[in-house]
């Protein structure tokens, strides 16, 4: 239950809505409770003599009161649930906001599916606690009391009867309860492990038609869907025995009612009226008692619910927002340095992958990495927008600490192109756009004639307003990674980080787009990862990286001179080229 406290502030928001839930509960459990006392009444007035005047009148109190009754449990379901669905949203609002605010290696280790499945199904058990489950806790509370209250008023004796089996449901209650709550639990793990599953598919759905893996997927899905259904079953069925049991055992409730009630008729202590008034209230005791049951497994889920939601937003952004120092972002030239760097993975202190980087990138200068796959090329670019921190050393940008510059403030000030691009379900314009803090039509036209997109757009019927399928699945491969590119442009950044964003055009077109960046943008300083020596060539400068550590670093023609790593490169490459041309 503890772990349902995290609530409170959200229930404190609300709290004019509760209060007023709590208050109609008050008044409808109130109103419910005095009616049948009319009941009673209209009962007796038939034995003793029949004036039908006297039975309108308490047939229409009666009427009355479970008016007012019904309508005060309008309000409350008018001021609980609506609450409890404003909260819902809050919820909702604030998970998705903590999502995306997760560090990057958060999502390493958290598959999609699962923050899905917490973010929808457990949301949804957190909503019928504080709905349903608040309401019914206070209802059966309420009714509880105001009954006894009235059934003690008419007899003691006979109370202490009809609640004979209570300490026998209480118990039945909280053992069959605490198995359910095992049982719910087990049954959110499966589903969150089948939203994976589901996810995963479908977002790799091309490579499951390419392999012919659908009934290998298939067969899959059907394993977890049986174990999640065989769970649902087995609640199911525990559910089943628990209601139908807690629906017999009120019904034994008025056997001794109707046994002790009759001889106290019978003996003249009690009227015929009064025991049927007494039976309305252990019918009228039923519901909130089965409901215990109904709550408790309501409360269970909510908790459980709560602990996975809670490992969610107690997880930390790992890079701390600092504070603004002022610096205005015109200022910023996009002059990179790299002290000492050294880098590993969370948790693999023995594999360093990046050690004791030290270089200098003038403002608007072009540089380019190169070195061979896995040789850490795409972990030292990561690093500039903090995507990770540094293990050691510093980097500046334009001479700060980039962790003395606010997060948002240094991600604003870089354009960057990762290795896999992801393009948005919407217009062309608008993915161009997406980056950008205005609706410069004018600006995206720019970008992708920069980009070298805008002839390909052009031929679209549709043109910028083309609307892209799922991550761009309407583009081909250089298409795509040219988008992205204009994408990062338009941002106009003083950086722009280029991580192998070229790789499915063809090398004369990778040339050309990268002339096209050097004339364009020649004040914005350009950090670009190639495989190509025919695009790295006309970098001012060329960083060869090996295994982490920076081996080379000069001119196209001074690392010619040294044949050395980037020689060897080259001559490869020129070797392939005459291998192609000749084939
Ligand atoms: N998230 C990660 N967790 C652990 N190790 C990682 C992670 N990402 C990359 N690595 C490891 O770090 C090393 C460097 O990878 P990186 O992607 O930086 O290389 P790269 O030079 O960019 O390679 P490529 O040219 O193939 O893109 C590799 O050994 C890789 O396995």
């Amino acid at each position: 239950m503890k772990n349902l406290l995290g609530l409170k502030p959200y229930l404190l928001r609300y709290k004019k809505n509760l209060w007023s839930g709590f208050l109609f509960i008050i008044l409808t459990n109130l109103f419910a409770v005095i009616a049948p006392k009319y009941i009673g009444l209209a009962i007796d007035t038939m034995n003793r003599h029949f004036a039908l005047s006297d039975v309108l009148r308490d047939t229409g109190l009666y009427f009355l009161l479970s008016l007012l009754s019904g309508f005060f449990l309008f309000l409350v379901r008018q001021n609980i649930i609506v609450a409890s669905r404003h909260i819902e949203y809050d919820l909702k609002n604030d998970y998705y906001q903590h999502l995306q605010k997760l560090p990057r290696s958060f999502y390493n280790t958290t598959s999609t599916g699962d923050l899905i499945s917490r973010g929808t199904n457990d949301l949804n058990a957190i909503r019928e606690f504080l709905g349903p489950g608040i309401m019914y806790s206070l209802n059966t509370f309420f009714r509880l009391l105001f009954a006894l209250i009235a059934m003690i008023a008419i007899s003691p004796e006979l109370t202490l009867f009809a609640l004979l089996p209570a300490p026998l449901l209480s118990y039945s209650v909280y053992k069959i309860g605490s198995s359910m709550q095992k049982r719910s639990k087990s049954i959110q793990e499966s589903y969150a492990g089948i939203t994976n599953l589901v996810q995963e598919n479908l977002s790799g759905i091309r490579v499951v038609k390419s392999y012919t893996r659908e009934s290998f997927e298939i067969n899959r899905f059907e394993c977890l869907n049986k174990e999640y259904y065989r769970k649902n079953l087995s609640l199911g069925k525990l559910q089943a025995l628990f209601f139908a049991f807690l629906t017999s055992m009120t019904a034994l409730s008025l056997l001794p009612v109707i046994w002790v009630g009759g001889i106290n008729v019978i003996n003249g202590s009690m009227t015929v009226g009064g025991i049927a008034q007494f039976i309305v209230y252990v019918s009228m005791l039923s519901w909130p008692i089965i409901s215990i049951g109904w709550v408790t497994s309501i409360v269970q889920r909510a908790a459980s619910a709560q602990i996975r939601l809670n490992a969610i937003f107690n997880a930390k952004p790992d890079v701390a927002e600092t504070e603004n120092k002022g610096q205005k972002e015109e200022s910023f030239k996009g002059k990179l340095s790299f002290r000492d760097v050294q880098f590993h993975y969370p948790g693999q202190e023995k594999n360093p992958i990046l050690k004791k980087i030290t270089f200098d990138i003038a403002a608007g200068s072009k540089v380019a990495i190169v070195g061979a796959t896995g040789s850490g090329k795409t972990t030292l670019v990561n690093l500039i927008p903090r995507l990770y921190e540094t293990v050691q050393g510093t980097i500046l940008f334009d001479g700060h600490d980039i962790r003395s510059l606010p997060l948002k403030t240094l991600r604003e000030l870089i354009g960057f192109v990762p290795q896999v691009n992801f393009l948005f379900s919407d217009t062309i314009a608008r993915n161009i756009n997406w980056g950008s803090r205005n609706e410069d039509a004018d600006m995206v036209i720019e970008a992708s004639k920069i980009a070298m997109l805008y002839g390909d757009v052009e031929e679209f019927p549709d043109g910028f307003e083309t609307m892209l399928g799922e991550k761009g699945i309407n583009l081909s491969g250089g298409q795509k990674q040219r988008a992205c590119i204009a994408r990062a442009i338009a941002w106009k950044p003083p950086l722009l980080i280029l991580d192998d964003a070229l790789s499915a055009v063809d090398t004369g077109t990778e040339a050309r787009i990268f002339e096209a960046l050097l004339q364009k943008l020649p004040e914005t300083t350009i950090l670009l990862i190639s495989h190509r020596i025919s695009t790295v060539k006309n970098c001012d400068r060329i960083i060869v990286l090996k295994e982490g550590s920076i081996v080379e670093s000069g001119t196209h023609e001074e690392l010619l001179q040294q044949k050395t790593l980037y020689a060897e490169l080259y001559n490869q490459q020129l070797l392939e080229e005459e291998i192609f041309s000749l084939s």
